[in-house]
């Protein structure tokens, strides 16, 4: 039996079973394709025999298509057609003979006509014994197992087809015949086209060479309904295809309009997260508003607080001021605020008493004052020492103590508070180290600076009193001068003109502040506070007795022995200054008034330059002793050191004066925290006494 290999590329030992056969070739109609396996025919098979096989179908077909009616001749056609066929080509076989002729291949052509290929190539093998056969391969790849670029130059690689022995080729036709149609595998798809069309072409001609008019008939019958059908379908398929396009525009339609939306979306997010920022910064800035609102609200609580509070203490004034009746332009208090506030009078919050009564501290509306309770004595009325009051208390200086207020019931000035006492207590050193000169001669400048503006008032205010007791020191050690006044009050009171209250109940000491041409004449002048002011001068410089104090002075200057008098306690003075002051100090007390230096003129300039130097040791005493004093030995009620440290029910230390004020003014709560406290009871802080004594004494 025959077997069919399938070599591609051609090994050797497929050459071997080639090397005395003839090579037959089948050749197509296809001109390029013929070319193309002849290629690689000479490739493979040079200086082989080559024998090139067609089987010729006669095609009379193409002569019947176009006109039925010519067929009247058909016998005649057809032999004509077979034979010019069949010349044809013999022709094309004969140039490919020639083309391989050059290529040292011996070739050769065999024409077998058959209606059928298939047959035609059995024949063929049958009747000259083919033992080996190439054929162009078919278009189907899967049976060669090759790519065209496995074969470069030809589009399918052609297959040579190898056949048994003769014997087994010469075997019985049945089995032949069942070997032999696997040929067809390998003519190329389309030789098979080819093939069919040929069938197809046959079985036409078969019907018109047997004058088969009936099958014909039917068969184009048949062939024109199919066409219809083909033509229905094609139809069905347009419409389809019309259909769907209808489909793919209205999708496309829809799209455009979702990207339209999509697009008006993201611009609508756009400028929905634009409006969202904004928001948010205004949201930001409405809180910063509220916060700063609030600060405002907060704020005008406080002041509001506070305009309330001063609202009650305007009250109470008015409330006062109707008790007294009287229209004035400045506070008054009542006797009850001023007992109160000196404790019913109590001899411990007594400072002192002189000829004109007696001066309480005090706690009055939360201020410590001075009060100066004149005599009640004489026929002077409310409204007369009301007026005077009023008078003096627009005189105001920095170096003039200020007069607070008054109380018309009792005839009593108040007076603030002056916490470094009286120069007279300095002077004395009662419990108190010795002034420095330059607070002594800042203190002498202030004096001086005093008088000068009392002096050029309008008219011209004499003080008439001046001594170290009426020249008082606040914290800073700053001068100022008390009792501004105090004789006019109490002469009117006296009622009597030509008394004198100064000459006539003055101690012997006191006397030596007068002025000697006032104790003469009884005329207060201006110059007689110059006299009052040398003295004082005087004592400043040597911290002396009264007593000899000018003729002591005059001696040591005449001498040039001014150490020998000044009070060294005072520490280094600057002797050429202090000469001058000296000599300045001894003209103040000159007995005859005329003799005195003007205040302006002379006094000041002498004292002016001195000014910078004390006030600044002044600033650099005062500083220190702020500096060095710490927090907790302060009152909280009236921010000064504290003698009687005394704790009250808050906890807190309070001086215990000012902590006895608030409560016995009604307070019931803290004067830190403003809680209502839960006692009135106070305990002296001996620890906290302690330690501002040590401090003190530093
Ligand atoms: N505002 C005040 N602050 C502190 N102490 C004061 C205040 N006013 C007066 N004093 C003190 O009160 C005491 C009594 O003073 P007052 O003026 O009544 O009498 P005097 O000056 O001693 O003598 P006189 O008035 O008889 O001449 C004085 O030692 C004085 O230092």
């Amino acid at each position: 039996m025959g077997s069919i290999q399938e070599p591609v590329s051609l090994p050797e030992e497929q050459l071997e079973g080639v090397e005395n056969d003839t090579v037959y070739v089948a050749v197509g109609n296809n001109a390029e394709k013929n070319h193309k396996l002849l290629h690689w025919v000479i490739q493979n098979f040079s200086g082989k025999k080559i024998c090139l096989l067609h089987i010729l179908i006669p095609d009379l077909v193409n002569s019947f298509n176009t006109n039925v009616s010519e067929y009247e001749h058909k016998d005649h056609a057809i032999k004509a057609f077979k034979e010019h066929g069949s010349q044809t080509m013999h022709e094309f076989l004969d140039q490919y003979i020639l083309t391989l002729v050059p290529s040292g291949v011996q070739a050769s052509k065999l024409l077998i006509e058959k209606d059928n290929i298939e047959k035609g190539i059995k024949e063929a093998i049958f009747q000259h014994n083919i033992r080996c056969l190439v054929m162009g391969a078919a278009a189907d790849r899967h049976n060669t197992g090759l790519d065209s670029e496995d074969t470069p130059g030809i589009e399918t690689t052609p297959v040579l087809l190898m056949l048994d022995s003769n014997t087994e080729a010469k075997q019985s036709e049945k089995i032949k015949s069942e070997s032999i149609p696997n040929v067809l595998q390998y003519l190329d798809s389309s030789d098979m086209e080819e093939t069919e069309n040929v069938i197809a072409r046959t079985k036409l001609t078969d019907l018109l060479i047997h004058k088969d008019d009936e099958a014909l008939q039917n068969w184009r019958a048949k062939e024109i309904s199919r066409r219809k059908e083909v033509e229905k379908q094609l139809a069905r398929k347009k419409q389809d295809v019309l259909e769907m396009k209808n489909q793919r525009d209205k999708i496309i339609c829809e799209l455009q309009m979702v990207r339209d939306q999509s697009s008006a979306l993201r611009n609508q997010l756009f400028e929905s997260n634009c409006t969202a920022t904004e928001l948010e910064e205004k949201f930001l800035s409405a809180v910063d508003l509220l916060i700063s609102f609030k600060e405002k609200r907060d704020k005008l609580r406080i002041e509001h607080a506070n305009a309330v509070r001063k609202v009650k203490v305007l009250t109470k004034i008015g409330e006062a001021d109707t008790t007294s009746s009287y229209v004035v332009e400045f506070p008054t208090f009542s006797f009850m605020e001023v007992n109160e506030a000196t404790h019913d009078f109590d001899q411990s919050w007594k400072i002192g008493e002189g000829r004109y009564g007696s001066v309480y501290k005090g706690l009055l509306r939360n201020m410590l004052v001075a009060i100066k309770m004149l005599p009640s004595y004489g026929c002077q009325s409310q409204l007369e020492f009301q007026h005077q009051v009023d008078v003096l208390s627009r005189v105001r200086h920095p170096n003039l103590l200020t007069l607070i207020g008054s109380c018309a019931e009792s005839k009593s000035l108040v007076y603030e508070y002056l916490n470094n006492g009286s120069l007279e207590s300095h002077l004395a050193c009662k419990n108190k180290t010795p002034l420095p000169w330059q607070i002594r001669i800042s203190i002498a400048t202030d004096i001086c600076s005093a008088l000068i503006f009392l002096h050029s008032c309008e008219p011209c205010i004499v003080h008439g009193n001046l001594k170290p007791s009426k020249v008082l020191l606040d914290a800073n050690f700053v001068a100022k001068l008390g009792d501004l006044g105090i004789p006019y009050l109490v002469q009117h009171s006296v009622g009597s003109a030509d008394t004198s209250p100064i000459i006539c109940n003055n101690s012997h000491e006191n006397l030596a502040y007068v002025d000697p041409e006032y104790l003469d004449t009884g005329k207060l002048t201006p110059e007689s506070d110059v006299y009052s002011f040398g003295i004082i001068l005087l004592q400043l410089l040597t911290g002396r007795p009264l007593s000899g104090l000018v003729r002591d002075m005059r001696c040591a200057l005449e001498k040039e022995n001014l150490k020998t008098v000044l009070d060294l306690s005072a520490g280094e003075w600057p002797l050429y200054q202090t000469t001058q002051l000296a000599y300045l100090a001894l003209r103040c007390c000159e007995k005859t008034w005329l003799n005195r230096p003007d205040l302006v003129s002379e006094v000041w300039s002498v004292l002016k330059p001195f000014r910078t130097i004390c006030i600044d040791r002044r600033q650099e005493l005062t500083s220190k002793k702020l500096q060095r004093a710490p927090s907790h030995f302060v009152c909280p009620i009236v921010q000064e050191v504290m003698e009687d440290p005394y704790i009250a029910a808050d906890g807190f230390t309070y001086e215990e004066e000012a902590i006895r004020g608030w409560l016995d003014s009604g307070h019931d709560t803290s004067p830190m925290t403003n809680l209502t406290l839960e006692h009135t009871d106070l305990v002296p802080n001996y620890a906290l006494h302690n330690a501002i004594r040590e401090w003190q004494q530093q």
